[in-house]
């Protein structure tokens, strides 16, 4: 559903140019979710960014079923990680969660029934008349949630969504994730520096690495749905994915576990870069 095709990315120009990743290629399917991981500064947010049309790559492509994105596209919602400067302090949460719709619903009953069906999927069903400074940090990015899902979008991009928060409330958003996922089919794609988070999240964790950054590995996350904060952590699979993706993102491959096949009912499958079973 999305490809990107040999992406490359520089920023500056001439001798000042500085190149972040070159030739990148990588898929994520219909109602998956994949988590792009890798050390600071690899260049995660500047790939969400082309995904989400808001950088031109200097070479290559984006797509989503097919049409080229080179700008903002209506299928496609962004939720950042810094919620306080993604809400207007100035309207209430239905007017927050309105706002993107203004242009695509042109009744404002219709308009608000979709913004309150959004604020109920999120779990603040009661709090619409609320400023988003009345609300908790978990509940301004449970708006931020809002806002981007009120709109159906067919890719969901979070760029560290839940790094802002405490880690009862990231449990908590990470499994909101889960169910929005579950009930509305989208794609999600999250940037996270949480290797937990990654595993526990995904259909797919994507490493980057290095500079200019390449998807090093594409690691299938075979744990049993739905998911589960104990159970599923708790699984040794969980464990071996965990070191796995540690490895990978220190560039350690040699030393990853060898124990990987022989816990568990399956081998963990491994996929090449370009998404292929290897
Ligand atoms: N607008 C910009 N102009 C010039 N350089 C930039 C710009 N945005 C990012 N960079 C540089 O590009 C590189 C990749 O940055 P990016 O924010 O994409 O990395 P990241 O993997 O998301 O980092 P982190 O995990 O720390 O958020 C960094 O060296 C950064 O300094």
């Amino acid at each position: 559903m999305l490809e990107i095709n040999d992406l490359s990315m520089s920023y500056g120009s001439g001798t000042q140019a500085k190149v972040i990743f070159r030739n990148l290629n990588c898929t994520v399917e219909r109602g998956e979710i994949a988590c792009l991981v890798g050390p600071s500064g690899v260049g995660k947010s500047t790939l969400m960014r082309c995904i989400a049309g808001l950088s031109r790559p200097v070479a290559g492509t984006v797509t989503l079923d097919g049409a080229v994105i080179d700008r903002p596209h209506k299928d496609i919602a962004v939720v950042f990680q810094d919620y306080g400067r993604s809400l207007m302090p100035w309207l209430s949460v239905l007017g927050n969660v309105t706002l993107p719709l203004r242009h695509r619903i042109a009744d404002g009953g219709r308009r608000d029934s979709a913004a309150e069906a959004a604020i109920e999927a999120v779990g603040l069903k009661g709090h619409e008349r609320k400023y988003p400074w009345q609300l908790s940090g978990g509940m301004q990015q449970r708006v931020a949630i809002a806002r981007a899902i009120a709109c159906e979008p067919r890719l969901l991009l979070m760029d560290e969504p839940f790094a802002s928060v405490d880690a009862q409330t990231r449990a908590e958003l990470e499994d909101l994730t889960l169910g929005l996922r579950e009930r509305l089919g989208m794609s999600v794609v999250v940037v996270t520096h949480d290797i937990d988070e990654s595993i526990y999240l995904s259909d797919r964790v994507v490493v980057l690495r290095g500079s200019p950054a390449e998807v090093v590995d594409t690691l299938a996350v075979p744990l049993p749905t739905p998911r589960d904060q104990i159970a599923t952590k708790s699984e040794p699979r969980f464990a071996e994915l965990r070191a796995r993706v540690l490895h990978e993102i220190r560039g350690e491959r040699g030393a990853a576990p060898a124990r990987l096949s022989l816990v568990g009912e399956e081998p963990l499958q491994r996929t090449s870069i370009a998404g292929r079973t290897a």
